[in-house]
């Protein structure tokens, strides 16, 4: 099936910076793909080469099956940049708006738009351009719902919100994604991030680093803890052990090593106490990949 969002080998470079290096990444139907990496990784340029604000210094790509900047692509896409601005005092003009202009029925769009205020908590506010910044990412997230886009393209849309908007948001991701919607969002709140998304990209310093989904990324790094004795840390170099009371060492190693290491234990004449699994958070996860280079 066509993706609805590919980059193929997409790099940008802003004078001597390379913000974005042969980026191969497809968003597909139906899932929710989320965009993580440390600040600076080029999560936003990517985003914006998407949406055909910039160009790319090389390779290509195609949103909704056209070529990465095709107007017409646009009227089926929903876009919440990080720092949304309104223009109008009234709320429900804003949402209109932006469905008219993707081409909504007139007749569906009132409904819609009170629909989608209500949810977000945006309904009675006086001055859209007043808001304050969690305000102004309900109202733009209603903007970019509006027209049920087929692919939405998210730069850090729970970054402002208070607990109760965060599920709420979460709630409309889902709904959006269970009728077959494609999400691609960006974020640093890892919880939010493991709770909606079928797929993790992770970027750093303009690399795709990894790409699966949670529990695939999760296994793959995977820890067991082993405890021996009889062994010292200096048999055990390149571990990271732990020395316990009583003289017992506490091990980490990752899984896939879990008998290898064992044996090696047992060869310096040490024994083992106890193996457990670890699990990892993708905290942990984001803290180690964003050291790869
Ligand atoms: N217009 C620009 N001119 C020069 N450099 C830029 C420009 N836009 C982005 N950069 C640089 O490109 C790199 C990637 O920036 P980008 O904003 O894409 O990162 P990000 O992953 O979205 O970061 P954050 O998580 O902080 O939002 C950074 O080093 C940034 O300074």
């Amino acid at each position: 099936m066509a993706a609805r969002l590919e980059f193929d080998r997409i790099s940008k470079r802003f004078g001597s910076k390379l913000a974005l290096d042969s980026l191969c990444l497809r968003v597909e139907p139906g899932e929710i793909l989320g965009f993580l990496g440390p600040n600076g990784a080029g999560k936003t340029t990517a985003i914006h080469l998407a949406l055909g604000f910039l160009k790319a210094s090389a390779g290509s790509g195609t949103l909704l099956g056209s070529p990465l900047g095709t107007a017409s692509a646009r009227a089926r896409l929903g876009y919440l940049p990080d720092a949304p601005a309104f223009f109008a005092s009234s709320t429900a003009f804003q949402v209109e708006l932006a469905a008219r202009l993707n081409g909504m029925r007139s007749s569906e769009i009132k409904g819609r738009v009170r629909q989608l205020l209500s949810r977000l908590g945006v309904e009675s506010v006086k001055d859209a351009r007043k808001l304050s910044r969690g305000m102004q990412q309900r109202l733009g997230l209603a903007r970019a719902l509006v027209n049920e886009p087929e692919l939405l393209i998210l730069d850090e849309p729970t970054s402002a919100l208070d607990p109760s908007a965060v599920s709420q948001v979460r709630e409309l991701l889902l709904a959006a994604r269970n009728a077959g919607h494609s999400i691609f969002f960006s974020s640093h709140q890892l919880s939010e991030v493991e709770q909606v998304c079928d797929r993790i990209a992770f970027l750093n310093h303009g690399r795709l680093v990894k790409l699966g989904s949670l529990s695939e990324l999760l296994h793959d790094q995977a820890l067991a803890e082993v405890v021996v004795r009889g062994v010292t840390a200096g048999q055990l170099d390149g571990l990271f052990a732990e020395v316990l009371p009583g003289g017992q060492l506490r091990i980490l190693i990752p899984q896939a090593r879990q008998r290898e290491v064992i044996e090696r234990i047992w060869m310096a004449g040490g024994e083992l106490i106890s193996t457990a699994p670890r699990r990892r958070t993708l905290e942990q996860l984001f803290a180690e990949w964003s050291r790869e280079l």
